[in-house]
């Protein structure tokens, strides 16, 4: 018998911890937020109303919410230390290096920046959750050579990031979309970039850093990067009857089909029929046939071929370009939403923590020396001196 441990590559299928913020069941196809399932979440509350249930484990009440409003109101003009940073990159820098330096920086200018106490992350949280829409919306406001639009504290959570991003008040349809796909994306689990916050947070380091690093994770186009992808895909076929000729090509070259597939859900992803059906409102009202003809040709074929379904991010991505958002403004906009789920598991990490350090089994070359190499008798005797306290 082999005396190698079994390797279990990408943690698939490892259970690390516990966890109360939520269950993703794939036997089910759910997902439930603290018990309850995201489409009636999506359907009855608001984003707002969703981030407070994952931070404090109940929906609030009319008090509650009034209150985490007026802080989140409070916190939203956009800082203009940060605002010059994201003049000097925006050009040059990818859209989700830019929030990642943002956020970096609003963490090496917060004084208490290593203050972890439970009543501490959350108003960090809740500062960086509501100034995160104005430095998106700026990004994609200077990407277009426009100046920033500010805050209205008369609008909630997505009306006023969309205001702040196009500078006029939404159409409802696109509000509704946008709130309900922000639900959505806000938390799943042990995914990537989640489970980096948590590796940052096990270390005890701090807020900031963690959510910086969970920014690094949430960029790769196999995780949160897709949405950009998929819109890619979109541009780059054009039209649903070059859909075959495509997809011969591309699987014949062995691309990966961004959009589609998961770690976790091998027969549909929970979150899609929400997501594309509130997809199918937008196409509606943008009177945009051809984006819906595109999306279920290419489903129903890759489907077909591989037996792989779509992803949460194969619906938001033609979502947002809808709404009207530039494709490289897509995960930034992720980060907005997920933001308010790595908040959740650094509160749970922090109350139960224990340093994330997995094992490796190497498989390197074996035990070899530099010759001429003869330890010196303080390393000796060092060396020695360990062994003993070591019984
Ligand atoms: C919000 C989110 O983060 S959702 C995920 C977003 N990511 C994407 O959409 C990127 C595209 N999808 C993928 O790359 C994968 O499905 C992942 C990374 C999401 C999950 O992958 P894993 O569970 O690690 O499965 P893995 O990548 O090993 O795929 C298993 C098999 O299915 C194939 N496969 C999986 N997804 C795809 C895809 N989108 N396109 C083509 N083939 C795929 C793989 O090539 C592999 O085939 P093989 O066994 O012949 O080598
Ligand atoms: O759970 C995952 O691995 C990826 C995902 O869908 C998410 O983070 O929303």
């Amino acid at each position: 018998m082999s005396d190698t441990p079994e390797i279990k590559k990408g943690l698939a299928g490892v259970t690390v911890d516990h966890t109360a913020v939520s269950k993703v069941n794939v036997d089910t196809n759910s997902l439930l937020y603290r018990g309850y399932p995201v489409q009636e979440l999506a359907a009855m509350r608001s984003f707002e109303e969703v981030v407070y249930l994952l931070w404090y484990g109940e929906l609030p009440t009319a008090e509650q919410l009034a209150q985490f409003q007026r802080i989140e109101r409070s916190h939203r003009t956009l800082d203009p230390a940060i605002a010059r940073v994201i003049d000097q990159l925006v050009g040059t820098a990818h859209p989700m290096d830019i929030v990642r330096t943002a956020v970096s920086m609003l963490g090496a200018s917060d004084p208490t920046a290593w203050d972890s106490e439970p009543h501490a992350i959350l108003d960090k949280a809740l500062a960086l959750f509501a100034q995160l829409p104005g430095i998106v919306a700026y990004i994609q406001r200077c990407e277009r050579g426009l100046g920033a639009i500010a805050p209205r504290d008369d609008l909630g959570y997505a009306a006023n990031f969309l205001w702040m991003t196009f500078g006029e008040e939404p159409h409802p349809v696109a509000r509704e979309a946008f709130d309900v796909s922000m639900t959505l994306y806000a938390e799943h689990s042990f995914n990537a970039s989640t489970f980096t916050a948590r590796v940052v947070t096990s270390t005890l380091s701090d807020y900031y850093s963690a959510v910086v690093a969970a920014i690094g994770a949430l960029k790769g186009p196999l995780h949160g990067g897709a949405n950009e992808a998929v819109m890619r895909t979109f541009e780059e076929i054009g039209d649903a009857s070059r859909v075959t000729g495509w997809l011969d090509e591309a699987l014949g070259a062995k691309r990966k089909i961004m959009g589609f597939g998961h770690r976790v859900y091998k027969r549909g992803d929970s979150r899609v029929p929400t997501m594309h059906a509130a997809l199918d409102t937008l196409i509606a009202h943008y009177g945009r046939p051809d984006i819906a003809d595109l999306y279920d040709r290419l489903e129903a074929e890759f489907v077909a071929r591989k037996g792989i379904y779509p992803n949460l991010d194969y619906p938001s991505g033609p979502a947002y370009h809808l709404i009207g958002f530039d494709t490289a403004i897509f995960t930034p906009i992720f980060v907005a939403s997920r933001v308010a789920g790595w908040t959740a598991h650094i509160q749970e990490q922090l109350a139960s923590n224990a340093l994330i350090r997995p094992l490796s089994a190497y498989n390197g070359p074996a035990e070899r020396h530099i010759e001429g190499y003869v330890a010196d008798e303080r390393a000796i005797a060092a060396a020695t001196r360990q062994e003993e306290l070591a019984g």
